[in-house]
């Protein structure tokens, strides 16, 4: 996606809603939201957002998306946008946390006899559970500590079920009040009073770490549209979706995992990187099961970029790949890459112990693509998927990925 970058000093007026804000140089900004203002104060990039006021003398620069790609009059904010406010919170959560230290600290459980053996019982079964679905995940969770790493099992297993809920084998049996049911479930975990033992060590973790409940409600709003929703309009409504069933993840495990502590990134940076791999990830799975997905009657594929390829829902009916499928697979692969390039950027930012299962995650899901393009893009009756020795292979050199990087490298990053 391209996007305009204007930059100028100006005195900026605070009480301004940034959304209007006009740049000068004879260009205009979409007097909306989609636009972000930067600031740069003793050599640090920091966006500006409600939750960090630059300092007197700092210099300015707005970017903004819409310019190079206006979305439709009647969709006022774009996905990305709605999705950026998210990090922004996030990020602004954590970073307030970490300015008042003693917070970060593990707090302490009331004390209920048995309570801490019955926490301790939920979080083991969250990492078999985790273990039995998601094996070289598991594993490389073994490097974090252990307080991180059954925080991040616990996210996994209420994860895996919100999906299981929609995707599983009751799923023709959710309605929309059984989600009610479940996100006032998660609001209950939220407030100190989990349902189930799952519940618990999710309540558990979110005590301990700077997690913000708003990823977790956007998932359940992902199983919503996935209820009512099988066809989407353009890549904007795409985006969204991605945001809700995989970006959200990225958001909700970044908080736990930690940054490093040497790292000179900003906080919404990594968060940003976080969920590009998100986008990444759910980008890959739908291009991967475009055939399974077209059997069960959905189509997770922008419909004006079909339309733009000259193909339409029956092309992917009826499961022909001709030479306008290959073109068009290669520019949603292209996409699918670029996403993970800017997950990339942020992985070496994380605290040292949570890199690997990162990387792995990273290169194993991106290989997926390299599987399409061998099938030759027949994605409609092939699964492609990366052969066990490939994944041996790939965990070498994602552990050595995973090791700290020249100061170099830390500078450049830093100039980002
Ligand atoms: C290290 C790591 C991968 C941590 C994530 C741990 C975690 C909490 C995972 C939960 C995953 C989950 C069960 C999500 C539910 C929705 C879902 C199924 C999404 C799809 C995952 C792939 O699953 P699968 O191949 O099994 O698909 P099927 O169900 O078979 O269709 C998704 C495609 C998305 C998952 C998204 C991630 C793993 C994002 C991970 C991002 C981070 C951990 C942030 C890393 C930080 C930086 C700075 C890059
Ligand atoms: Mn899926």
């Amino acid at each position: 996606m391209a996007v305009a970058l204007l930059h100028f000093v100006m005195p900026v007026d605070f009480s301004t809603n940034i959304c209007s804000l006009e740049a000068t140089g004879g260009r205009t900004l979409a007097p909306r939201s989609d636009c972000r203002v930067r600031y740069r104060n003793r050599n640090r990039w920091s966006l500006y957002s409600p939750f960090s006021e630059p300092e007197k003398g700092s210099k300015f620069s707005i970017y903004s998306s819409l310019v190079a790609n206006p979305v439709p009059e009647a969709a006022a904010i774009s996905s990305e946008q709605k999705v950026y406010d998210v990090v922004l919170k996030q990020a602004a959560l954590v970073e307030r946390q970490l300015s008042n230290k003693s917070t970060l600290e593990v707090k302490p459980v009331a004390f209920v006899p048995g309570a801490n053996f019955l926490l301790k019982e939920a979080y083991d079964r969250c990492g078999e559970i985790c273990a039995e679905y998601a094996k070289t995940f598991y594993l490389g969770t073994l490097l974090m500590t252990p307080e991180r790493r059954r925080a991040i099992w616990a996210i996994y297993v209420w994860c895996r079920r919100t999906d299981e809920l929609v995707d599983g084998p009751n799923a023709s049996h959710i309605t929309p009040s059984a989600l009610e049911r479940w996100q006032a479930r998660l609001e209950d975990l939220f407030a100190g009073t989990p349902y189930d033992m799952f519940d618990a060590a999710l309540s558990d973790t979110v005590a301990n770490f700077p997690v913000d409940i708003q990823p977790f409600k956007d998932m359940v709003e992902g199983m919503r549209m996935d209820l009512t929703k099988c066809r989407y309009n353009n890549f904007d409504e795409l985006y969204l979706y991605c945001y809700y069933v995989a970006g959200t993840v990225g958001l909700m495990s970044v908080p736990v995992m930690g940054i490093a502590p040497e790292s000179r990134a900003t906080t919404e940076s990594v968060y940003n990187a976080a969920l590009a791999l998100g986008i990444a990830n759910q980008l890959t799975n739908i291009l991967r099961d475009v055939g399974e997905d077209a059997r069960r009657g959905r189509v997770y594929l922008p419909q004006d970029e079909l339309a733009q390829a000259g193909l339409s829902d029956e092309d992917i009916f009826s499961g022909k790949v001709t030479d306008k499928w290959r073109h068009f697979m290669k520019n949603q692969i292209k996409r699918a890459r670029m996403f993970f390039q800017e997950a990339e950027r942020g992985v070496d930012e994380l605290s040292q112990a949570s890199r690997w299962p990162v990387w792995a995650s990273l290169l194993l899901y991106g290989q997926i693509l390299d599987e399409i393009e061998a099938n030759d893009y027949d994605n409609f009756t092939k699964r492609a998927y990366v052969s066990k020795s490939k994944k041996l292979m790939t965990l070498p050199k994602a552990y050595g990925r995973s090791l700290p990087r020249p100061s170099w490298k830390k500078k450049e990053l830093a100039k980002l």
